[in-house]
Parts: structure tokens; C-alpha cells; sequence
């Protein structure tokens, strides 16, 4: 079995982080986009990361966050970790990293082969990379969306920081992605809602339980 770290993005109400933290994710993301069923002011998310299990890493998502508002949540909300997941150029995330102190993650949409190049350059200045799946043309949101990639494209592929496989990942299809992948993470949003922006207890404990059952796929 593959011991899988999962992280359940979006969280919006009282009791999640607890919810989340009992199913046995190790990551929480709070949004911070104000396009997203899933955004959270800083207040908000200041009392639900107050209500965090020790252990359950607080990870807080903006896209392409001015120094005012990074300020402003850094004041405000005790994080463990910070996601970029706009156009952040590798410079602006080591800025972000040597600026605010914390741990970045960098997400990076993947659509096509091409993608993959970015990949590359960012796991030299970020913590972390989430390979996620690039959002359709004119989408609202530049993550969340519930889509998938064709996950052949990285099968095999193995970067120098850790990882974590997103999009489009529910409790039926996270165990093939694990064993496509070889990921030792993974991130979900929209695949444990009831209603967007609403986690639902019984999906998540079912993705957790779904992930860490997975069977790892020889290293290819
Ligand atoms: O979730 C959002 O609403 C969101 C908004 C703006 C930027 C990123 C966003 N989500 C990013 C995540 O970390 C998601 O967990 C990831 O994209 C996977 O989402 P899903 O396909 O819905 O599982």
C-alpha cells in the first residue's frame, strides 16, 4: 500500500478542520480568491485555522497575491504553508518564500507535454509543486475546476521537491492516480463537496481511505 499525504482544499466552515484532521488528511487549504465558491476572508480563516488539530498543516492559497494582502493574512492567519496558484514568475515565489518566511508550494497547470517544462524551473525555487490540471480557456477559476489531466503525461516522471498530484481526483479515481503516478501526494477539492465550497464528511473520509489503500505502480 502507498502511504499516501492528502490535502483537502477549500475549506469554508467551523468543524472542517477537525473533520479533515479525523480522516486523516495531513494538509488543509484555506482559499483566498474572491471568484471561488471556496474563498475565505482572512478573518474567517484566522478562526478556522485556530481550530486546527496539531499536525494539520495549514496551507494558504492566493493567486497572485500583492505584499498588502500576503501582509495581511501572514498578520492574521497562523499558516504553516503557502500555495501561489496564479502567474507568479520563479523570482516571485522565492521573493514570497524569502520575504514571509514560510514554505511555498507552486502550482503548475498541465495540459500538454509542454507544461511539463515549467515543472522543471519551478522546483528550483519552490518547496513543493502541485501538478494540477490546467484550467479550461476563460475559466473563472484558475483552480478547482473538478478536471482532470491525462495523467500518462508524468507516469514515471519524478522531480527533485516533493509533489502533489491534482485535478479532477474523487474517492473512485485517486487509486488509479496514485498508481499511474507513483505520487506520494495528493489534493482535492470539488471530488469531496456535497455543493461547491462544502466539504462532505462521508467523500472525504472515502478519499482518504481510497488514497491510502492505493497499490503504488512500480517505479517505471
Ligand atoms: O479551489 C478553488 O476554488 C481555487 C480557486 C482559485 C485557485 C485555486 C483553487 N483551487 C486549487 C486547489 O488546490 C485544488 O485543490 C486543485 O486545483 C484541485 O481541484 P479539484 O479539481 O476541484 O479537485
Amino acid at each position: 500500500m502507498a502511504d499516501v499525504r492528502v490535502k483537502i482544499c477549500g475549506l469554508t466552515r467551523p468543524g472542517d478542520m477537525e473533520m479533515v484532521a479525523g480522516a486523516g488528511a495531513s494538509y488543509a487549504g484555506l482559499v483566498f480568491f474572491g471568484k471561488s465558491p471556496r474563498n475565505v476572508t482572512p478573518e474567517v480563516a484566522r478562526d478556522l485555522a485556530l481550530e486546527a488539530p496539531v499536525g494539520l498543516a495549514k496551507v494558504g492559497l492566493m493567486v497572485n497575491p500583492t505584499d498588502e494582502f500576503l501582509d495581511e493574512v501572514m498578520r492574521l492567519v497562523p499558516l504553516d504553508m503557502v500555495q501561489l496558484h496564479g502567474a507568479e514568475t520563479p523570482e516571485r515565489v522565492a521573493e514570497v518564500r524569502a520575504r514571509w518566511g514560510l514554505p511555498v508550494m507552486k502550482a503548475v497547470g498541465v495540459g500538454a507535454v509542454e507544461d511539463l517544462e515549467k515543472l522543471a524551473v519551478y522546483q528550483k525555487v519552490a518547496d513543493q509543486i502541485l501538478v494540477d490540471a490546467k484550467p479550461p480557456k476563460g475559466a473563472d477559476l484558475p483552480g478547482g475546476n473538478g478536471l482532470a489531466f491525462d495523467w500518462k503525461l508524468i507516469a514515471g516522471r519524478r522531480w527533485s521537491r516533493p509533489w502533489m498530484l491534482a485535478g479532477g481526483l474523487t474517492p473512485e479515481n485517486v487509486g488509479l492516480a496514485v498508481a499511474m503516478t507513483g505520487t506520494a501526494q495528493v489534493d482535492v477539492s470539488s471530488g469531496v463537496e456535497s455543493a461547491p465550497g462544502i466539504k462532505d464528511a462521508g467523500k472525504v473520509r472515502a478519499f482518504v481511505e481510497a488514497a491510502k489503500g492505493a497499490e503504488a505502480a512500480p517505479r517505471l
